[in-house]
């Protein structure tokens, strides 16, 4: 009798508990709540294209090996090779030479899809802010729009005018209180959608791709780039799915090799580092970015910093398994773990490269792991300000250049938003506040060697940076990079 109201009991509990099929099957998870969030949002970005981006972000993810130079190197290597991996640098050098051979590489041209973007979120944002906050808004952003177009700035004049007719064209602005001193209105500050939080899209709020950069700016084209001769990243080729082996101890007790998504080796690679460079790393942990900094041997110093002090512990984890002693001879490798908010770092004018890795709405794990989602119900104001965080570590760490010193943004969002706006933001930023002005290094020509074995965003579509988007025969990223030198 007691055994079947047990019976009857578990019944119950499977029949009306939460773990009921039915239940399961109505639940909405953090990871649908992302996708649907992209849907709505990159749809409009990148029109059919998404479809193919997002059958990928649900698949497998590729990744390279990084052959750890602590360890048994030859061995490794080896392995590798036996196995079917190529060396990533022979990759590229080969692919440069055969586009030489065939008349050399196409020169890429930029911003006219930006163009078209940026006119269709203008029309979004009209109606949604129209909806949101009345007709009053309309005349306030209507009127910024027109006075900003007014007056252009002449790139050709001296800084000094510049700056100088600069703060008269702020003057004459009629800003939005509501909207802070956001001149250029990228986004809407997470604050002023107090309580629209439950049916707010990443679309309905932000406004980005201002086209008038009040702030002088220089592009260059980047002809350079070269993997460095001590790095040993292995790659399969497109299409070939096979994934590479658990990496094992060495003779030195270290791991042989260490696993990261492909597009991760471009933003440290892009940053070029020289030979006796002092490097800050800002957003350092878990620390892919950094390791492989460090086997380049490159560095003078690499400060790799986080500002959380879990991670933190995790960088060091990191370190000590990759790293031959390195706790015990940090001077050794000359990297230094630092526990601060890149926002705050005051270390102005110290620095030959920076790199910046923000926390972004890491897209591709959203859509697939809902522990520790950014889309979770609680951490709605979180992502909303992830631009505003983004673009204040940015615009702080460009502080910490030297003059001609250069820094890379990267994110692995393939939103517009969190890349070239924030990018934009930045740029902005720093030259209202401290007359900095940044060349872009556009890179689109030197990464063209690795088409071969990345899928790449046409440079058409984005304003500043580069990016590499999931794609199922080649399925990293994404990852969205930009890199900026500081002018004297
Ligand atoms: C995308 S992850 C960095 C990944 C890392 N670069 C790598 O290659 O492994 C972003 C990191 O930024 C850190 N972070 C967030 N806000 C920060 C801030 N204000 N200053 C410094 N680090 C910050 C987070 O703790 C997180 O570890």
């Amino acid at each position: 009798m007691l055994k079947s109201r047990g019976i009857l009991q578990t019944f119950c509990r499977y029949k009306h508990g939460k773990n009921h099929w039915s239940r399961l099957e109505n639940k909405i998870y953090t990871k649908d709540r992302a996708m649907a969030n992209f849907d709505d949002f990159y749809k409009n970005v990148f029109g059919n294209r998404w479809n193919s981006m997002r059958v990928a972000l649900l698949c497998e993810h590729k990744y390279v090996a990084m052959i750890n130079n602590f360890g048994d190197v030859e061995k490794t290597a080896a392995m590798l090779e036996r196995d079917g991996a190529m060396n990533i640098r022979d990759v590229y050098n080969i692919s440069k030479k055969n586009q030489e051979l065939k008349g050399g590489p196409v020169i890429p041209k930029r911003a006219k899809i930006v163009k078209e973007v940026s006119e269709f979120i203008d029309q979004q944002k009209e109606i949604e802010i129209n909806e949101l906050y009345g007709e009053k808004e309309r005349y306030h952003t209507s009127d910024l729009k027109t006075s900003s177009k007014t007056k252009e700035i002449d790139y050709k004049k001296p800084l000094s005018k510049v700056i100088e007719e600069n703060s008269e064209i702020d003057c004459n602005r009629v800003v939005n209180p509501d909207f802070g001193n956001a001149g250029l209105q990228e986004f809407v500050p997470a604050t002023k959608i107090k309580g629209m939080e439950d049916w707010l899209l990443e679309s309905d709020h932000y406004q980005y791709y201002s086209n008038t950069a009040d702030f002088p700016l220089k592009i260059e084209m980047v002809q350079e780039f070269k993997v460095p001769e001590n790095l040993q990243l292995f790659t399969y080729e497109k299409g070939n799915i096979s994934s590479f082996r658990t990496p094992s101890r060495c003779s030195t007790g270290v791991f042989s090799h260490f696993l990261m998504d492909g597009a991760s080796i471009l933003p440290p690679l892009a940053l070029d580092i020289q030979p006796n460079d002092y490097v800050f790393d800002a957003c350092a942990a878990p620390g892919g970015k950094s390791l492989l900094m460090i086997q380049s041997h490159l560095p003078k110093v690499l400060i790799s910093n986080d500002s959380s002090l879990g991670r933190c512990n995790r960088l060091t984890k990191l370190m000590n398994q990759f790293i031959y002693e390195f706790g015990e001879n940090k001077s050794k490798h000359r990297c230094v773990i630092r526990n601060e908010d890149a926002r705050i770092t005051s270390e102005f004018g110290s620095y030959d490269k920076v790199l910046v890795d923000v926390p972004c709405t890491t897209d591709r794990h959203s859509v697939n792991v809902d522990d520790n989602n950014i889309f979770k119900t609680g951490r709605i104001k979180e992502r909303l300000r992830l631009p505003e965080l983004q673009s204040a570590i940015l615009t702080n760490c460009i502080k910490l250049l030297k003059p001609g010193g250069s820094i890379v943004y990267s994110t692995c969002s393939l939103s517009p938003v969190q890349n070239d706006g924030v990018v934009h933001m930045a740029l902005s930023n720093v030259f209202k506040d401290h007359g900095i002005t940044m060349t872009i290094n556009d890179l689109s020509l030197v990464m063209q060697p690795f088409f071969s074995i990345m899928k790449f965003e046409n440079p058409k579509g984005l304003k500043y940076g580069q990016m590499v988007i999931p794609f199922l025969p080649a399925n990293f990223g994404p990852m969205y990079f930009c890199k900026m030198t500081r002018n004297v």
